[in-house]
């Protein structure tokens, strides 16, 4: 089997690597409290209980009619009750009088029960026959009842400090009243680009140059992370504009991010300088694409070196710099979702290194997962990565793959890609 060129023994795992990265990163301390609409993408700095009951009160799941399961008698083979409305309650509107023995109350959904009913009968399955309410049984005492305290009683933990406020977790907070919450405040990363063929939107491109296309990529991975961004343009491949750059982001961000330069090129210059201005403590990893990424710190921030080539810039701000900034803003890690599916395209590898190839995840006809190779896989190609949705993990001793084989994918996380 032909191997990887670029492996190399000494490459540590990426399953190896990204702990020893993490364990470098340290969480935001810095909180402050926002009025919850303001809180949506924050991560919670403090444990949230419920400070009521939910649902507060016991309440109708159905529009129908209110009564008591015990003046259910049997009539004609089934169970039923004729009783006498006395009254009606609505959301936000609880009926007021009593309910003796023998009567109903008219109710809508949401509306609080009174003490003395217990069942709830949908309006579908009632028949009003002159003065007589007609109910037919339902399945069960407490029928279409939404009790007091079912869902959280007071008192219970609904949200973990270290969660995301999503849209879930905003409606969470509001049904427990919370109008103020403390958040971490929010990461500041700075970005820029190197490379003396990088050309600004725009304008022409001359012999040999090229887009920048990795700031506009990284951007979008930056805010979908719910992060703060500077962007401080394209630098040079020219030791003192970068380290210049270098000194400007360390000054205003918690994580200066840069892509090109980490390689073993005659003008790759950025771990050199960074090597000069503070330190580098990790470089390059048995993964393709992205073998170069390097990590360090300069000053009080973070430094994460991407790779220039846009598909690897991509891959190792997803893999590696993503579980970071996670840890860095307070997130509570999670794993990502991993499955298998049948590969529905042959896959060409070298054994060596990890590989992210980029994937089509689909169901066929009998519903099983299937995936197929987006093409051409090469670490420039950017299409491979906006065509797929998932990434196929390929082991590192693993080499060409035939269809019909089981592999391993990791969906795209939806906020990120
Ligand atoms: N002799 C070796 N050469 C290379 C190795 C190696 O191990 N030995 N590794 C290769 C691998 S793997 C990668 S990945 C690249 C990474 O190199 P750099 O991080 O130094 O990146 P550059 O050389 O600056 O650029 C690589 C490639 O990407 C294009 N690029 C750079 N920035 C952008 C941008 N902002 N937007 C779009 N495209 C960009 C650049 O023009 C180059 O084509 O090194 C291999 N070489
Ligand atoms: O690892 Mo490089 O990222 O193969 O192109």
């Amino acid at each position: 089997m032909p191997t990887d060129p670029c492996a190399q023994p000494s490459l540590m795992h990426p399953d190896q690597a990204l702990p020893l990265l993490l364990e470098r990163v340290q969480p935001l301390t810095e909180t402050q409290v926002l009025p919850l609409a303001q809180a949506l993408g924050r991560v919670l700095a403090e444990d949230q209980a419920a400070t009521i009951d939910l649902p507060p009160f016991d309440n109708a799941s159905m529009d129908g009619y209110a009564f008591r399961f015990d003046d259910l008698v049997h009539s004609q083979g089934q169970q039923e009750a004729s009783l006498t409305l006395v009254g009606s309650a609505f959301a936000g509107h609880p009926y007021a009088g009593t309910c003796p023995r023998g009567t109903c109350i008219r109710i809508m959904t949401g509306a609080p029960l009174p003490p003395e009913l217990d069942t709830v009968q949908m309006q579908e399955l009632i028949r009003v026959e002159g003065e007589w309410i007609r109910i037919e049984a339902p399945h069960a005492r407490g029928a279409n009842v939404r009790r007091r305290g079912e869902e959280v009683a007071a008192g219970t933990q609904v949200l973990n400090a270290g969660t995301r406020i999503n849209a879930a977790e905003m409606g969470v907070l509001a049904t427990i009243g919370v109008a103020r919450v403390r958040v971490y405040r929010r990461l500041t990363v700075a970005f820029f680009s190197t490379g003396d063929e990088l050309r600004p939107l725009g304008s022409p491109l001359a012999a040999g140059q090229i887009y920048d296309s990795n700031r506009y990529a990284i951007q979008g991975l930056l805010s979908r992370a719910d992060v703060d961004w500077l962007d401080l343009g394209v630098v040079a491949d020219e030791p003192e504009a970068l380290r210049q750059a270098f000194r400007s982001a360390a000054a205003q961000a918690d994580m200066v991010l840069t892509s090109g330069g980490v390689s073993v090129g005659a003008a790759d210059y950025t771990k050199q300088i960074l090597e000069e201005e503070g330190k580098i403590s990790f470089w390059k990893l048995a993964i393709k694409p992205g073998k170069p990424f390097a990590m360090g710190q300069i000053g009080d921030a973070i430094f994460c070196g991407l790779p220039g080539n846009p598909v690897s810039s991509m891959v190792t701000f997803y893999k590696l710099v993503w579980p970071l900034l996670n840890k860095m803003q307070g997130l509570t890690q999670t794993l990502p979702l991993l499955l298998d599916a049948t590969l529905k395209s042959q896959i060409r590898k070298q054994a060596g290194r990890v590989e992210y190839q980029r994937g089509i995840l689909s169901r066929n006809a009998t519903g099983e997962l299937e995936v197929t190779v987006t093409g051409a896989q090469g670490s420039g190609m950017l299409t491979s990565m906006s065509l797929a949705n998932c990434f196929i993990i390929l082991a590192q001793e693993q080499g060409d793959t035939p269809i019909g084989a089981r592999v391993r994918v990791e969906p795209f996380n939806s906020v990120l890609c």
